[in-house]
């Protein structure tokens, strides 16, 4: 494959640890941060693509920029952010087509602890695309024999496995916080994934999407490691810490803070059944204690599986 021209937005865990699987494929990589001396301007012209790794906090400025931004006509923007905008409830894929028109967009995400993939650990994700040609492309640019990628054709599936694991993820290091045993922590997980495919086929998302890599795959990952900012944020809280004082002290962004909270606000006016998601939020809200919230879960009225 001839070397192409990355551009990543967002010199976090997950942006820097892309651009260095990137560069060891042999490709040119230019990462621009708010930090950068570069404009962001200067940073995309030209580029092949353009991957976005900033949290959710960040994509509207960054997407709002890139309107004045030069871009070429088949420039591909990738991104890898799992979260949904407060202001709009839509996920950052959503935000991006709407801005880039007919330029292809790819969603990428998986079951990727950054930190394993720094030290060359094998892993694999997902490209997806409605366009089949560009999905390939980043196939082509992200693969190697330790990250093994593949293609989809359901970009929103992959991207709501991937966002909305992380609710389910501190609400696994609840259960593991709370020493809840095994037979609970598998009870929620199965229930959890059942309640991410509720949501995100009402939003759109194909159901199989969820029994993949970014869906079943990322729960498995993120509810199961240390590694997890969200699961650290959950095994905190079934200790018994504050959110605010896990918050001052974790490294880095736990997305499924925000996302619970548009998450509830969306299923809300929707009227889509989130009991575990509830639960985690009214944990975050303050209003419920840990050991509330498996109560109020295992206390509902009983039902058909
Ligand atoms: N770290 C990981 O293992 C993985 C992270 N992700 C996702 O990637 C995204 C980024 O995660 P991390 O890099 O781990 O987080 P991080 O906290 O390490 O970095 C966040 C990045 O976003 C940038 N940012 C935040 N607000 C911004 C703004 N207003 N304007 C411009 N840039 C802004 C920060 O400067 C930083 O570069 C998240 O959505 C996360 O869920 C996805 C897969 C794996
Ligand atoms: O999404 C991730 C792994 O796939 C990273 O999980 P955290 O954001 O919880 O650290």
């Amino acid at each position: 494959m001839k070397p192409k021209t990355l551009a990543i937005l967002g010199a976090g865990a997950w942006g820097t640890t892309l651009g260095q699987l990137v560069r060891e494929n042999g490709h040119e990589v230019r990462l621009w941060s708010r930090r950068s001396p570069d404009s962001l301007g200067q940073v995309v012209a030209g580029s092949d693509m353009i991957l976005s790794a900033v949290s959710m906090k960040g994509v509207t400025a960054i997407v709002e920029q890139i309107h004045d931004c030069r871009l070429s006509a088949n420039t591909i923007l990738i991104t890898a952010t799992k979260g949904l905008d407060p202001l709009t409830t839509c996920t950052p894929s959503q935000l991006w087509e709407q801005a880039l028109g007919d330029r292809p967009v790819v969603v990428l995400a998986g079951p990727n602890l950054s930190k394993e993939i720094q030290q060359g650990l094998p892993a694999a994700t997902v490209v997806a695309s409605h366009n089949v040609t560009a999905a390939q492309q980043v196939q082509g640019v992200f693969s190697s024999p330790s990250f093994r990628v593949y293609t989809n054709s359901d970009p929103l599936g992959v991207e709501l496995g991937g966002t909305l694991k992380n609710v389910m993820a501190i609400a696994a290091g609840v259960c593991d916080g709370l020493e809840l045993g095994t037979n609970a922590k598998a009870a929620l997980l199965t229930r959890g994934l059942a309640e991410m495919i509720r949501v995100g086929t009402h939003w759109g998302a194909q159901t199989e999407t969820f029994y993949g890599l970014s869906g079943l795959g990322d729960l498995l990952a993120t509810c199961n490691s240390p590694l997890s900012r969200n699961y650290q944020v959950g095994y905190q809280l079934g200790l018994g810490r504050s959110l605010s004082e896990i918050l001052a002290s974790l490294e880095g962004t736990a997305e499924g803070v925000n996302t619970t909270q548009v998450l509830i606000q969306r299923a809300q006016a929707q009227n889509i059944s989130v009991p575990i998601s509830y639960q985690v939020y009214k944990l975050l809200q303050g209003e419920i204690t840990p050991k509330a919230a498996v109560e109020a879960l295992m206390l509902r009225d009983t039902k058909p599986e």
